[in-house]
C-alpha cells in the first residue's frame, strides 16, 4: 500500500509519474541527506504512525444506500496532536491522504506550531451530493473515527471541498459522542461556535505575504506585480482578493472549468461578486476571455499561484511557465520532475509546506483561543500570522543560502530537523 523507504531520486533519474507519496518522501530524503540523519530515523518518518480507513454507508435522498469509503492518516504526533484538513475531492486516495498528512507534519514543525501532521478525505465530488447527504456522510465519517480525533489527539480543518459548514457538523457529532461541546475538535469552524476571525482568509493571506517577501528580496514590492491564479476557492480566491487590495494586477483566475484572463488585470471585487451570484462559477463573466485551466498556467506573468490541486505543473508544461516566481499554495503543485525544471530555468518556486501555511497557523490560533476561552480581534489573530510567517521565510531563505539548496530542500530541513530533534529528546529513538 505505501512504498517502503524510497530511493533518493536524482536529477539524472527520470522522477516521471512518481507517485505523491514517494514525491514527499523523496524531498525528506532529501533533508535527510542534508542533515546527515540516521537511516532508521528516516525510515520511523518515512511510514505514517497510523492508517484509519472506515466504511461511510450513507442514505442518499432517493432512498438508496450508497457506500463510501473514508481516510484519515496521522503521520507523526511527535510536536503535538496531529493536525491536518479533510478533503471532499473525487481524486482522493489512501495515497494521496498519506502524502498530503506527511506534509503536514512538516509544514508544523517549520512554523513552530505545536503540532503533528495528519489529512483525511472521502473520494466524493462534493457537487453531486445534497447539504442534507453531505451532512449525513460527514457526521458518519465523524462518528467512524471519534476514537481518533480529539482536541489534544487529532485536530481536523477545512481542505478542498469542505468549509466552515463540514467543520460545524463534526464538532457536532464528536460532541454529541462524548456527552458535552467540544469546540477544540475541529478548526475552520464557523465563528459562532468558536471559530477564529480571520481563519477563512489566512491561507490566501499567508500566500500573499510568502510572495510579498520573496518579492522584497529582489527589491520588489506588490505594486503592480502581474499574479496568475489557478483555483477560485478558500484559496485562490482569497489570495485574489488580497493581491488585488494590496496593488498587484491579476490577470487570470480559474475554476475545474476553466479560466478568465484580461490582460489589463481583473476587477477582482466585480469579479467576486459575479462568482457569488453565479452559483460560485467563474465561467461568463463578461469583462474577461476564456482560457482552459492548461493555458492559464503558461500565461505571461511574473508570479504563479497554482491554488487548487496538486499534480499541476509537470515535466509537460514546466518549460513553458512564463513566471519568475511560483508560489504554492495549493499542496503539491508541482511535480519532483516540474521542480527540477523550474529551478534550471531560474525560476524562484515558493514550497507549500512554507507558502500555504497561513491556514494551519491560524488553525492553532484558533485552538489555542478555544483553550484559553478567550477571544481576539481580526487584527491581531493577522498581526500573529504574519509574524509566524515572516519569521519562517526567512529561515528558509537563510537556510537555502547557508546550504546552497533550494527553498523546498531548504523548508524540508527545518521542518524535518526539527522533528528528529523532538524525537531524539523524547528518546523515541536513540
Ligand atoms: N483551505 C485551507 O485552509 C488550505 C488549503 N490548502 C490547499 O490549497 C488547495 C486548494 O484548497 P481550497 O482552496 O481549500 O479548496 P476549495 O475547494 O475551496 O477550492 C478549490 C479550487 O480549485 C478548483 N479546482 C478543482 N479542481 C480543479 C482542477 N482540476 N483544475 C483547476 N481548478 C480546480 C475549484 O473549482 P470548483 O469550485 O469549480 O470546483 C476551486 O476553485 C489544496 O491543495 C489544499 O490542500 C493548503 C493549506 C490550507
Ligand atoms: O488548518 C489546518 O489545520 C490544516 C490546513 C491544511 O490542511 C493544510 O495546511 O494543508
Amino acid at each position: 500500500m505505501i512504498a517502503p523507504l524510497p530511493l533518493p531520486l536524482r536529477s539524472s533519474q527520470s522522477p516521471a509519474h512518481i507517485c505523491p507519496y514517494d514525491q514527499t518522501c523523496s524531498y525528506l530524503t532529501q533533508a535527510a541527506e542534508e542533515l546527515q540523519m540516521d537511516r532508521g530515523l528516516l525510515a520511523i518518518l518515512s511510514h505514517p504512525r497510523k492508517v484509519v480507513t472506515v466504511t461511510i454507508p450513507v442514505k442518499l435522498d432517493n432512498g438508496e444506500i450508497e457506500v463510501l469509503t473514508g481516510h484519515r492518516v496521522q503521520h507523526c504526533d511527535v510536536l503535538g496532536p496531529y493536525k491536518g484538513g479533510t478533503r471532499y475531492h473525487p481524486s482522493v486516495t489512501l495515497q494521496e491522504v498519506s502524502a498530503l498528512a506527511m506534509l503536514m507534519t512538516w509544514k508544523c514543525a517549520l512554523l513552530g506550531i505545536p503540532y503533528g501532521g495528519a489529512k483525511g478525505g472521502i473520494a466524493i465530488d462534493p457537487n453531486q451530493y445534497s447539504a442534507n447527504e453531505l451532512e449525513r456522510i460527514t457526521r458518519r465519517y465523524t462518528s467512524e473515527l471519534i476514537k481518533d480525533i480529539g482536541p489534544s489527539v487529532d485536530i481536523p480543518a477545512p481542505d478542498i471541498g469542505t468549509s466552515a459548514r463540514e467543520m460545524a457538523w463534526m464538532m457536532d457529532t464528536y460532541s454529541m459522542n462524548v456527552g458535552h461541546a467540544v469546540p477544540g475538535v475541529v478548526t475552520g469552524k464557523p465563528i459562532s461556535i468558536g471559530g477564529s476571525k480571520g481563519r477563512e482568509m489566512a491561507t490566501g493571506r499567508g500566500v500573499a505575504i510568502a510572495i510579498r517577501e520573496a518579492l522584497a528580496l529582489q527589491g520588489k514590492t506588490l505594486e503592480g506585480v502581474r499574479v496568475v491564479i489557478q483555483g477560485f476557492g478558500n484559496v485562490g480566491g482569497a489570495a485574489a482578493v488580497l493581491l488585488h487590495e494590496a496593488g498587484a494586477k491579476v490577470l487570470a483566475v480559474s475554476d475545474v472549468s476553466g479560466g478568465i484572463y484580461a490582460e489589463k488585470g481583473l476587477d477582482i471585487p466585480a469579479l467576486k461578486v459575479y462568482w457569488a451570484q453565479n452559483g460560485r462559477k467563474l465561467a461568463g463573466y463578461p469583462e474577461a476571455e476564456a482560457v482552459s485551466n492548461a493555458e492559464l498556467l503558461t500565461l505571461p506573468c511574473d508570479v504563479l499561484i497554482p491554488a487548487a490541486l496538486e499534480d499541476q505543473i509537470t515535466e509537460e508544461n514546466a518549460h513553458q511557465v512564463q513566471a519568475q516566481i511560483v508560489a504554492e499554495a495549493a499542496n503539491g503543485p508541482v511535480t519532483l520532475a516540474a521542480d527540477l525544471i523550474l529551478s534550471d530555468r531560474g525560476i524562484t518556486v515558493l514550497p507549500d509546506i512554507l507558502t500555504n501555511a497561513g491556514g494551519v497557523v491560524v488553525s492553532y490560533l484558533e485552538w489555542v483561543q478555544g483553550l484559553s476561552y478567550v477571544f481576539w480581534d481580526e487584527e491581531r489573530v493577522n498581526k500573529e500570522m504574519e509574524g509566524l510567517m515572516v519569521h519562517a521565510f526567512h529561515r528558509v531563505t537563510e537556510q537555502a543560502k547557508m546550504r546552497q539548496v533550494s527553498l523546498r530542500v531548504a523548508a524540508y530541513t527545518l521542518g524535518v530537523g526539527r522533528v528528529a530533534q523532538a524525537l531524539s529528546d523524547r528518546g523515541l529513538y536513540p
